[in-house]
């Protein structure tokens, strides 16, 4: 079973961290974290793609069964989740186990993502529980219909994935639910308010030396322009 869990990261916090550990202990696989290049959703990111690549490394070194996946980042154009899971999916062979790793506001937006509905054949989907996007069949109904017909039927316990491929539907169980968010620690520096114990030291220093995020009206494109395809 190979776990991929893609972001913006912009900045990686200990909430991300979280939630990658709990992947990794729950479904016993290796995860690896994708940054995006060019997040579909949004309009532009407030540090580039090799800055972030850079923070997310610093933030995953030396943790057992968690690494960084650099592929988005080489690929022009949106990227498309349903892009990197074909790549990902040629790469791994048609009986490979694989899954993505979703938050529940993503989860509850899924059906605006492209080919959407073909995520589930190239992968299992695993989203874990964030607070204020608490997802269950009834929020589920509410807000994606869509969605809850997609997973109607593909609902899994975290050992069964592993059986299969792709198509599951799993619903990770987290200890606690985790309040970070990359808008609010990008808040929070701006606005010189106590950040630092929101990501590990090494990230805190490497946001503090490259001097990110310290105005809320930077806005880079989320690659480098030096580096536009
Ligand atoms: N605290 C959290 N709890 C649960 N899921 C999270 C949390 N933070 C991020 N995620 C999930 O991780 C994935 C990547 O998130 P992303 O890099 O956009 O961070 P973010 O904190 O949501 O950023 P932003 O506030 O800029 O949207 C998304 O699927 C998101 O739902
Ligand atoms: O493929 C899509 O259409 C799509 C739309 C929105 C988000 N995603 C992916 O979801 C992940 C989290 O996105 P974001 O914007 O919440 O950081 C990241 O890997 C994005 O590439 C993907």
């Amino acid at each position: 079973m190979r776990v991929f869990y893609g972001g913006s990261f912009d900045p990686v916090h200990n909430g991300h961290l979280a939630i990658a550990r709990a992947a990794r202990d729950a479904l016993r696989a290796e995860v690896a974290l994708v940054p995006a290049r060019d997040p579909p959703h949004k309009d532009a990111t407030h540090a580039d793609s090799d800055q972030r690549a850079q923070l997310l490394a610093l933030a995953i070194d030396g943790e057992r069964g968690l690494r960084v996946d650099t592929r988005e980042l080489h690929r022009a154009g949106p990227s498309y989740t349903f892009d990197t899971l074909t790549e990902l999916r040629a790469e791994a062979g048609a009986s490979a186990p694989l899954a993505w790793l979703v938050g529940a506001d993503s989860l509850l937006q899924l059906h605006t993502w492209h080919r959407w509905r073909e995520l589930f054949d190239l992968a299992h989907i695993v989203a874990v529980q964030r607070p204020r996007a608490e997802v269950d069949a009834a929020r589920l109904r509410e807000q994606a219909p869509q969605v809850l017909a997609q997973v109607n039927g593909r609902w899994l316990p975290p050992d069964a994935l592993a059986d299969g491929p792709a198509g599951g539907f799993v619903l990770l169980p987290l200890a606690e639910l985790r309040p970070e968010s990359s808008t609010e620690l990008r808040r929070r520096i701006a606005a010189g308010e106590p950040w630092r114990e929101w990501v590990p030291a090494a990230v805190a220093a490497r946001i503090d030396s490259l001097h990110l995020y310290r105005s809320p009206a930077v806005i880079l494109p989320a690659f480098p322009s030096s580096d536009r395809p």
